[in-house]
């Protein structure tokens, strides 16, 4: 078998019992399914949720909390225990596991994504697992990952992984949620995620699902932009993840797209970075941006909002206010409100600077609305 990365995310419904609480059967069906895929050389990284399902029965809760605070209390609690299963069933395995609570601003802030990338990397040359979950207990509302789903699209895309699986209860997209819509169709193979999926994917169908199918398609357009190919299923027993591998798994593949499969920083800026604040620009330029992928000239801009220093990013939207992209600014919001329509030259004599671009081409990157994480 070709030695692949594989990220796999279990969702909560994927870890519980009928009373909602953590289930010792499934982290250990989980964890020998990993082990397999590790066993047969490849290297995984574990994105598992389930600490608030882990932990809130012992906070005397009798359902999922549904308050932040409360959240972040069961969470405290559950981490630890959901880590402790974890652990002692991989060493069954002869396997090492490695936690990691990673927070919005871990991959917000340029050298902490690329910190977060190297250990990431060392653990996987030592051929540890790492289990990573969103730090619940002190991530601020507002600046979360929003859900798993998103995060682990965002550390496959950290760490280039070929595969995504998102293992969750019930196989596959559908044209409509099947809880719901029993008629609803299966999708097996989506070469790209489209506009009508995004439609046809609602929220969570447990009482402990956070992002339902909703956040699984969009985590897979991210993803598949980042060249990762991803798959949305269930699956049973020790093989399930290398059927899931070798294409024989129960739920919908969705190819990749590569657009951003190269540089680290274009993916940090295309999906990590928080842009400080936003560039209008003409037609002329919103076309030659996204069709020939020219940088920025002053004379293109029509508009600045928000307040950034050089070397910020900030979004680049046309004159309808449609997303055009996002990049690394060259010079200050105060500067660029000056030189706005001026030509290069012009622009350099005034702000005294020492290149005609606002954006670089090298720091640019073309985004489709939908991509933007926020
Ligand atoms: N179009 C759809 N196809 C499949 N499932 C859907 C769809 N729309 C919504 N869902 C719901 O998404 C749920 C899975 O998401 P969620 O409950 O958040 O699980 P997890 O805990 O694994 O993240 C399914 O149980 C289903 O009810
Ligand atoms: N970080 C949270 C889970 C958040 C989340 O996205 O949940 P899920 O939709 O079940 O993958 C936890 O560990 O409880």
């Amino acid at each position: 078998m070709k030695k692949r990365r594989i990220v796999v995310k279990i969702g909560s419904s994927s870890l519980t019992d009928r009373a909602d609480g953590l289930s010792a059967e499934l982290v250990s069906e989980h964890t020998a399914a990993i082990a397999a895929l590790a066993q047969a050389g490849q290297e995984v990284v574990l994105v598992s949720s389930g600490a608030v399902a882990a932990g809130f029965r012992n906070l005397g809760y009798h359902s999922k909390p549904a308050s932040v605070v409360s959240k972040q209390a069961a969470a405290a609690v559950g981490q630890g225990l959901l880590m402790e299963a974890y652990t002692e069933e991989f060493k069954k395995h002869g396997i090492i596991t490695a936690q990691l609570l990673l927070t919005r601003q871990d991959l917000v802030n340029k050298d902490r994504f690329h910190n977060t990338g190297r250990m990431l990397e060392e653990l996987l040359k030592r051929r540890a697992v790492p289990i990573i979950n969103e730090n619940d207990s002190i991530s601020v509302e507002g600046i979360t990952f929003g859900d798993n789903d998103m995060l682990s699209a965002l550390v496959a895309g950290l760490i280039h992984a070929d595969h995504l699986i998102i293992l969750t209860d019930v196989n596959g997209i559908y044209d409509g949620n099947p809880h719901n819509e029993p008629e609803a169709r299966k999708y097996t193979y989506i070469a790209e995620v489209h506009d009508g999926l995004l439609k046809a994917a609602s929220g969570p169908g447990s009482s402990v699902g956070t992002g339902g199918m909703k956040s699984k398609v969009l985590a897979a357009r991210i993803a598949g932009s980042l060249g990762v190919q991803v798959f949305i299923g269930t699956g049973n027993g020790p093989e399930k993840l290398l059927d899931i591998v070798e294409g024989r798994g129960d739920g919908t593949y969705i190819g990749s797209t590569s657009r951003l499969s190269g540089k680290d920083s274009k993916r940090w800026m295309a999906f990590c970075s928080v842009p400080s604040g936003t560039l209008t620009v003409d037609d002329g330029a919103a076309r030659a941006l996204s069709a020939k992928g020219t940088s920025l000239l002053p004379v293109g801009i029509t508009g600045v909002s928000g307040t950034f220093r050089t070397g910020d990013v900030a979004n680049v939207v046309d004159p309808q206010g449609n997303l055009v992209g996002r990049g690394q600014v060259n010079y200050p919001s105060d500067v660029i409100e000056e030189i706005i329509g001026r030509t290069g030259d012009e622009a350099m004599k005034i702000s005294g600077g020492t290149t005609p671009e606002v954006i670089h081409c090298n720091r640019w990157i073309h985004l489709q609305k939908e991509e933007a994480v926020r």
